[in-house]
């Protein structure tokens, strides 16, 4: 496997913490929103290869301005510009989130709604990645180590850089960027909602020695507080359960508080929370 320099951000010049706003939107706290490098306020060791900024959207707000609002609130006036291309951008992720939803329940066999108004009032998070160039890119440095999205569906736009890694019949597969094209990436909670029908997608990303890469994700979640649970007619008699109910927000919070995202996420979380349960 490719070596992930330690600290890589030690290197980085890093600026102030990120500016974070209060409260919450849809039940799903929003102090992660900002710019960040490499989430160093919470991890100190083998940290990401990458800035990030990142805010959250909800899906049937009645505010037609909210990621132009946000924007503003969080990199100030002058970005109006960038908030409207955003607010433009996230509109068609709803868009597109919708159609993906119709086709992933057609495709399972249930009704064709199901999964569309589960996550009608949806909370997702739209993150643009940074990935500078790492000159200890020997061997390969990762931007991001192996991973599961925690999230239901990720909506990718890379650059024309490349660098992102599938895992699949037993071997990564690079993802070379196309022009105008998606990677639709399926996370751990719509593998749940699906009682592991659908696989969630471990995938990498390698930085490169000389360019800069960027990429767009919009994290598809549902309203924090829903519960994660696959719809009856994919439970027929034969099959069993291969997760537990839980509400989207206690897997979010796992993955702030508890345990770094990795390969294995939902099962640490499962194992976590019955823990937890055993003790009280
Ligand atoms: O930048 C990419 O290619 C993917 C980023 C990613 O995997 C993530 O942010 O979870
Ligand atoms: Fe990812």
């Amino acid at each position: 496997m490719a070596n992930q320099p330690n600290n890589p951000n030690e290197s980085i010049p890093v600026s102030n913490p990120a500016p974070s706003t209060e409260g919450n939107i849809g039940s799903v706290p929003v102090s992660d929103a900002g710019f960040s490098v490499a989430h160093a306020e919470r991890y100190t060791t083998v940290l990401p290869w990458k800035e990030t900024f990142t805010f959250m959207y909800n899906h049937n707000s009645k505010n037609e301005t909210q990621v132009i609002d946000v924007v503003d609130s969080l990199l100030g006036q002058e970005f109006q510009q960038t908030g409207l291309v955003y607010q433009k951008y996230c509109d068609a992720m709803n868009d597109l989130t919708k159609v993906l939803l119709e086709l992933l329940a057609i495709s399972l066999g249930v009704d064709r709604k199901h999964y569309q108004s589960f996550f009608e009032d949806a909370v997702s998070m739209m993150r643009c990645n940074f990935y500078p160039p790492c000159s200890a890119n020997l061997s390969g440095a990762l931007g991001n180590g192996p991973h599961c999205d925690p999230i239901s569906l990720t909506l990718l736009l890379q650059d024309q850089v490349g660098g992102l890694e599938v895992f699949a019949d037993n071997k990564w597969l690079a993802v070379p960027p196309k022009p105008n094209t998606f990677v639709i990436n399926i996370g751990d909670t719509f593998m749940a909602l699906t009682n592991g029908l659908y696989k969630s997608c471990l995938h990498r990303d390698f930085v490169s020695n000389k360019v800069e890469r960027k990429s767009l994700t919009f994290f598809v979640s549902p309203r924090g507080d829903k519960t994660v649970s696959p719809p009856d007619e994919l439970l027929g008699k034969e099959e069993s359960r291969k997760y537990p109910d839980y509400k989207w927000n206690e897997l979010y919070q796992f993955t702030q508080k508890t345990r770094r995202v990795d390969a294995h996420t939902l099962d640490s979380f499962v194992a976590w929370r019955s823990s937890s349960d055993a003790s009280n």
